[in-house]
């Protein structure tokens, strides 16, 4: 059994954000026609030539019979024979009067063995000589008035041999032609299939990407005013230009996954109304060295034609590791890439009005030759959103939805820390889904809140518990909710579910009320508190210890190990650094410090000390509070979920006494002083 609890619905890493949502930068990634359908169109005209091939060689009145020698000497002896040709042994010939060959008299005693042959009747016919023909033949033709033609008799046979012959040739090569055609068109496959140094590139506005400005980026204001300036270079590049002075030529956009990097680009280029190539990094290395380096070279020399332009390169980290750096093998075809990468940047001027925007989530390891000046000297930072953010960003994304008057966008942003653009973009798509699912007109704030439980832990589970399980679990997540409303300083509690989900079998939410960039000792501890309490009700009810609180563990002895070896939060060790800061995109980091085996033990105790304490304190107050507790799970046992009103309304509990809280708007510099989330 395991039900982690008092889960903040932080972003998962199956989150399944973005992908299949219809995107448009993906457009061009594929054909439009599926490969099988081209293998059937293929095979149709393979059938076509086949059959046009037969009509015109068997159906056709005047396809030659064959006879025997004997049956075309008579021939030409009664008259019948007009001209001949022969090649070798074989000769082809036409009669005065169209005969049919094999005549029923010769049919019957045709060999055992021999092929039969329908009869059929014909104006031309082929025969073979035998070896043993004199010299006498010729005399006997020439008496008989038989031309020999120095040109193959059947006239209509040319388009015969020319399909038989190069038929299938022709087709297939004009079946490739006009596949060429249409994957150059659409600026896919051609690149790959006959041209493996064209960049595979796309320009999103020709590929009927809509155009994307400012209006649709939202909770990135900081990232998006660096921008601005770009925009107005490329709409205006005289004015900059004018007095000598150089305009920019590389923009490193630098943030987590899914916070709006693509769409920001997108929306410069949307802005200024310039073409917009883009390009993921990982696109240009292909299994053949120096493709790489060649597809550079061409996509700049696209986005130069038709300057100003952009040219946006994705995950450009897969390449622009720092060289040396990179695992062996394809590591030359990077470095050849990069290169390239650099030589097209210092080539040209800047006045040309091309901008080169890149994006990654991991500057760190970032080869330094890309960033020197003149190459992507300019970063712009592109953090999660905060809460307005999240507001916001909702706002545009159900700008086309119809929503109930029920719906508290303010109230979503609140819940949803941690979440990118692209997470809230599809929360907002699966609360449709599930709202038109359930035959509604409006999508409501319960498909909302649905939608998010199934996006953070997955399906539900139709999981048969016994009555006693379901009690349990009840307890469980009723002792973190419970606690979550006494603790001083705690969030406050969202919502409590006994439905189990993905690996859950229960969850406790809580939402922090604001976005917090710094964090008091008091509310880290009141979150142990939270995250122990779940064990504790059972200890109280039940006496005994179940393996539900395994992630709840976790979790608090994380978060108690940070407070001691990061953040000084230990009076024996003191402001001590014990462990490395954690890398803001990429979790926790490896390695380690160094510190003495004394100090080990002495963080071990302290971690202890931290933890005890707290589950001390979960205990009391559960004790204490045994009422409200057995109500809340009565409750659960009951409705299996409440809602924060509701969970107020049952336990008769006011919310808890908050701690003051940070004004809005203090937010650390960059992607530096961000404490990681819990
Ligand atoms: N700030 C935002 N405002 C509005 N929509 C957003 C925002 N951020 C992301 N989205 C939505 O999420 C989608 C995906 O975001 P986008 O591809 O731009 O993220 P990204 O940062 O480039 O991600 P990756 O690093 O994975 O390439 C966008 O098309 C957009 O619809
Ligand atoms: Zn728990």
């Amino acid at each position: 059994m395991k039900w982690p609890s008092q889960q903040e619905p932080k972003k998962s890493a199956n989150t399944p954000a973005r992908g299949g949502l219809p995107d448009g930068r993906n457009a061009g990634n594929q054909m439009s026609m599926p490969p099988r359908r081209m293998w059937l169109i293929f095979l149709a005209v393979l059938l076509v030539n086949y059959f046009l091939a037969r009509y015109l060689s068997g159906g056709g009145a005047d396809a030659p019979i064959t006879v025997p020698y004997t049956v075309f000497k008579e021939e030409v002896a009664k008259g019948n024979v007009t001209a001949i040709y022969s090649q070798g042994e074989r000769i082809e010939g036409r009669f005065v009067k169209a005969v049919t060959w094999p005549t029923a008299a010769t049919e019957a005693p045709a060999k055992a063995g021999a092929r039969a042959q329908q009869p059929r009747t014909s104006t031309t016919f082929e025969s073979t000589l035998p070896v043993f023909v004199g010299p006498g033949f010729e005399q006997f033709l020439i008496d008989h008035k038989v031309e020999i033609s120095a040109e193959p008799i059947q006239s209509g046979n040319w388009l015969t041999t020319l399909i038989f012959g190069f038929g299938p040739a022709i087709f297939i090569i004009a079946f490739y032609v006009w596949l060429y055609r249409r994957a150059a068109r659409q600026g896919g496959m051609g690149g790959s299939m006959f041209g493996l140094g064209k960049s595979k590139a796309r320009r999103y506005d020709l590929e009927g990407g809509e155009k994307v400005t400012f209006e649709d980026v939202a909770g990135i204001d900081e990232a998006e005013n660096e921008l601005v300036e770009v925009v107005d270079f490329l709409k205006n590049p005289a004015k900059y230009t004018r007095l000598g002075g150089s305009a920019p030529k590389g923009v490193l956009l630098v943030g987590a996954p899914g916070t709006g990097k693509t769409l920001l680009a997108k929306a410069v280029a949307g802005e200024a109304g310039v073409p917009f190539f883009s390009m993921s990094a990982a696109e240009f290395v292909e299994m053949i060295v120096g493709v790489g380096a060649a597809r550079v070279r061409d996509l700049f020399k696209q986005a130069r034609e038709q300057a100003p332009s952009i040219i946006f390169i994705d995950e450009i980290d897969s390449i622009g590791r720092a060289r040396g750096q990179v695992a062996i093998g394809g590591s030359s075809e990077q470095e050849q890439t990069l290169n390239q990468i650099l030589t097209e940047m210092d080539g040209f001027s800047g006045r040309e009005g091309v901008i080169v925007l890149a994006a990654t989530n991991q500057p760190d390891v970032l080869d330094k030759a890309l960033l020197r000046p003149g190459r992507f000297d300019r970063r712009v930072v592109v953090n999660l959103p905060d809460k307005n953010g999240r507001e916001a960003i909702l706002k545009v994304h159900t700008r086309k939805t119809p929503l109930a008057a029920d719906v508290d966008l303010p109230e979503l942003a609140s819940t949803t820390p941690g979440l990118s653009g692209a997470d809230l973009k599809n929360l907002v798509n699966e609360a449709a889904l599930l709202a038109a699912r359930r035959d509604q007109e409006q999508v409501h704030q319960k498909d909302f809140n649905d939608a998010l439980e199934k996006i953070v832990l997955g399906p539900e589970r139709p999981l048969i518990l016994s009555h006693a399980d379901r009690e349990r679990i009840a307890y469980h997540e009723g002792g973190h909710a419970i606690l979550g409303l006494l603790v001083p300083g705690a969030d406050p509690v969202h919502r409590v579910t006994i439905v189990p989900r993905g690996q859950a079998l229960g969850v406790t939410y809580q939402r922090p009320q604001t976005d917090r960039y710094n964090y008091p000792e008091a509310y880290l501890l009141a979150r142990i508190v939270g995250m122990l309490g779940g064990r504790a009700a059972e200890e109280v009810v039940y006496g005994t210890r179940t393996t539900g609180a395994e992630s709840d563990i976790e979790q608090a002895s994380n978060l108690a190990r940070n407070m001691v070896m990061r953040w000084g939060m230990s009076d024996r060790l003191g402001m001590v650094q014990l462990a490395p800061r954690q890398n803001p995109y990429l979790g926790a980091a490896g390695g380690s410090l160094p510190y003495s085996e004394e100090t080990a033990r002495t963080v071990d105790d302290e971690v202890q000390k931290i933890i005890h304490g707290c589950h001390d304190r979960a205990l009391g107050l559960l004790r204490e509070h045994r009422g409200q507790l057995d109500a809340l799970v009565r409750a659960l046992l009951e409705r299996e979920t409440l809602d924060e009103k509701e969970i107020l309304e049952v336990t008769g509990l006011p919310p808890a006494p908050r701690l003051n809280e940070l004004p809005e708007g203090i937010r650390p510099r960059d992607d530096e002083d961000k404490l990681p989330l819990l």
